[in-house]
């Protein structure tokens, strides 16, 4: 089977053109094509699909994280399936309307003097704030003054965090510290992930803000642990930002592997995404 390994900003996955092959358990394949020594190596895998009957889009992406749990969304990922759809002759539709686990999304994209996709802004729609439905569970939480802000108390460790929660589509928690490097996300990460408080486990973001349009971040990635950047926590920064009063609507977050530009468009309360898509080599797998 033919795959293509992409990543944005260094959060990498072995894509696989739906349209070419078709894989029977992609929950089964993710562990074992991601694994970093045994397999080809990713934080996961995607395919680019055609999109379900009915549905109005020029193409689909399914993402599955190095665990083989299949998410909602992937904000990397979907810049990478664009640029998979367009250079790979699927669809030259600009902008390209992307079914995901969140709906169908609109996606505008540059390319370099080779023809090849670039630059992708994704319309990421609109933050889901209700705490039901990002999801956390309140009763395992204690309510601050601040919108969306929970206490959030580790057992294990008997450390008390201070977290603020939005969904994009998947779960994000927000937790901001005065400076990221001095955090064990090692240690806090899979503490975190696997909260009682999330039912669906969830996304951690240690945020350092610098000003009010700049913030530094590093992720514990649900189903894949640390990750050099992650598109959808990075819209879900901007919106928690802006909900408890430190950042503006358009900030630049700065990931361990690159930046993003986000903006939480106050007209249509939609976030959109702008960073670039790489392809860095093809390769084939013997299922
Ligand atoms: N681990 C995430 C999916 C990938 C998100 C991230 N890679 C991105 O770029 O948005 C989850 O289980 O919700």
């Amino acid at each position: 089977m033919r795959f293509i390994k992409m990543h944005g900003l260094g959060n990498d996955y072995v894509y696989v053109n739906g349209y070419e092959h078709t894989i029977a358990d992609p929950a089964d394949l993710a562990p074992r094509i991601a694994d970093r020594h045994f397999g080809v190596g990713g934080d996961g895998l995607i395919l680019a699909l055609p999109p379900e009957p009915g549905v109005e889009a020029d193409v689909r992406m399914r993402m599955f994280n190095a665990d083989g749990s299949e998410a909602e969304m992937c904000g990397n990922g979907v810049r990478c399936v664009c640029k998979l759809a367009h250079d790979y002759g699927i669809t030259a539709a600009n902008p390209m309307r992307v079914q995901t686990g969140n709906g169908v999304l609109s996606l505008e994209y540059t390319t370099n003097a080779d023809g090849k996709v670039d630059q992708v802004t994704v319309d990421m729609g609109a933050p889901i704030l209700e705490p039901a439905h990002v999801p956390v569970a309140p009763d395992k939480l204690t309510p601050t003054d601040q919108p969306q802000t929970f206490r959030l108390s580790i057992a294990q460790s008997n450390e008390l965090l201070t977290t603020t929660f939005v969904s994009m589509g998947n779960p994000h928690a927000m937790i901001y510290v005065p400076d990221v490097h001095a955090i064990d996300l090692t240690r806090l990460g899979p503490l975190l992930e696997r909260h009682p408080a999330f039912p669906n486990r969830m996304n951690i973001h240690f945020v350092q803000l610098h000003a009010r349009n700049e913030v530094t971040m590093r992720t514990w990635e649900r189903g894949s642990g640390i990750t050099l950047a992650c598109g959808t926590g990075a819209s879900a920064v901007c919106v928690a930002g802006v909900l408890t009063d430190r950042n503006d609507r358009t900030i630049t977050a700065h990931l361990p592997g690159g930046d993003l530009t986000l903006e939480w468009r106050e007209s249509n309360n939609h976030v959109y995404m702008t960073g670039p898509a790489t392809e860095v080599f093809i390769g084939d797998w013997p299922d």
